[in-house]
């Protein structure tokens, strides 16, 4: 068997385009314990998601995990699941098709995007085949989280590198390293949030929820604590919300390890227990709703909240295909394709590699 992935066929007369590959996450394939579990498998398997060391961790995944998980993970995505498929794979494919749509009316025939998730389909290998195949001999990596972790964009870059050790013909390869702190992003939340708030009012504390990681992944040097705590100042600041109208805290604990603090869960039963009237919570870390958000922040938060002696709570959705944050996406890539297209007399067209 070939060691090296086949090429497309060589097309010279055809004019080489860039590629934008929207890497994220991924998502199972149906709400059951059987999609789950291969799902799962792959995702805990990643040494950038769990590093505990390969022998011990392989027991424990295999034996005791993808025993119990599936089945679990499985109820709670069936409570979010809907007509068309996963919300994560839904907007995943509604953004990829606005932003073609917005870089197609910036840059006309120049630009092509794929979708391309770390765990799961459509996966990244498949999405850097498509590109290649449409002549893309540049591509530009846009990982779909704003803030830096070596679990989220890190791993997302290593699936990009693992295909390109096995391609002959090796593009030309940018990457998004984060911009959670780029205006465009942080002024598409705050619209999104205003929008929310003109329509339901205005709660007594916005509190903003970030994925959690282990606590020691900090320690060792992963700056994604520090940008979460930034995105999180500069949206309060655009929001005009003095300290104690806000809350950053971190979900998804996973395991018994000391994960980043405060917890979600603390702040919420802390502001129930204060007998708050109305909370609402938003994830500025989530480009799109997915299991995160939907279940654990709209479901269970409300309930972990209400249960402590809280009033009304309202999550505020993600910014899925917001037209915002369709714009932000493109003011973004085009920054990073700075040399790739070339502005003249008023002209944006390809540059040479
Ligand atoms: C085991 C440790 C995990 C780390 C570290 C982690 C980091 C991390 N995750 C996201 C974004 C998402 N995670 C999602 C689901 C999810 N996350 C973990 C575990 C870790 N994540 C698990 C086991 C799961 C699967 C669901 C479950 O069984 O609980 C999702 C949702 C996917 C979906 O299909 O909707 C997202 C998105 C980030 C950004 C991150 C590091 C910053
Ligand atoms: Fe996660
Ligand atoms: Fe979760």
């Amino acid at each position: 068997m070939a060691y090296y992935n086949p090429e497309p066929q060589q097309t010279p007369d055809r004019p080489a385009k860039v590629g934008i590959l929207l890497a994220n996450l991924g998502t199972p394939q149906a709400p059951t314990a059987r999609a789950l579990r291969p799902y799962l498998q792959k995702f805990l398997m990643d040494r950038r998601v769990v590093e505990i060391p390969r022998f011990i961790w392989c027991w424990i995944l295999h034996f005791i995990i993808l025993v119990i998980r599936p089945a679990k993970s499985a109820e709670k995505y069936a409570s979010i699941w809907t007509s068309e498929g996963s919300p994560l794979m839904v907007y995943a494919q509604r953004q990829k098709v606005l932003f073609e749509a917005q870089l197609a009316a910036a840059l006309p025939g120049l630009c092509v995007v794929e979708s391309g998730m770390t765990y799961g389909e459509p996966a990244i290998k498949r999405a850097i085949a498509s590109l290649k195949a449409q002549q893309c001999d540049r591509i530009l990596v846009f990982p779909l989280y704003p803030q830096y972790a070596a679990s989220s964009t890190a791993a997302a870059l290593d699936a990009v590198w693992r295909v390109l050790l096995k391609t002959r013909n090796v593009p030309a390869i940018r990457t998004i390293r984060d911009y959670h702190d780029h205006p465009q992003y942080i002024q598409a939340l705050t619209s999104k949030i205003k929008a929310y708030w003109q329509q339901h009012g205005q709660p007594e504390k916005l509190v903003m929820s970030f994925h959690g990681v282990p606590k020691f992944h900090l320690q060792k040097g992963d700056p994604y604590y520090y940008q979460c705590l930034e995105s999180g100042r500069l949206l309060a600041q655009s929001l005009d919300l003095a300290p104690n109208q806000y809350e950053i805290a971190f979900q998804s604990r996973f395991g018994r390890q000391e994960w980043l603090q405060p917890y979600l869960a603390t702040t919420l039963e802390s502001l129930g227990k204060q007998k708050l009237n109305r909370i609402d919570v938003v994830c500025p870390g989530f480009s799109s709703d997915c299991l995160e958000t939907l279940e654990e922040i709209a479901m269970e938060g409300k309930h972990l909240f209400q249960s402590a002696g809280g009033g009304d709570y309202h999550y505020i959705p993600a910014l899925n295909d917001d037209p915002a944050w369709i714009d932000a996406m493109r003011v973004i890539a085009l920054q990073h394709l700075q040399g790739w297209i070339a502005d003249e007399a008023g002209e944006t067209k390809a540059a040479s590699p």
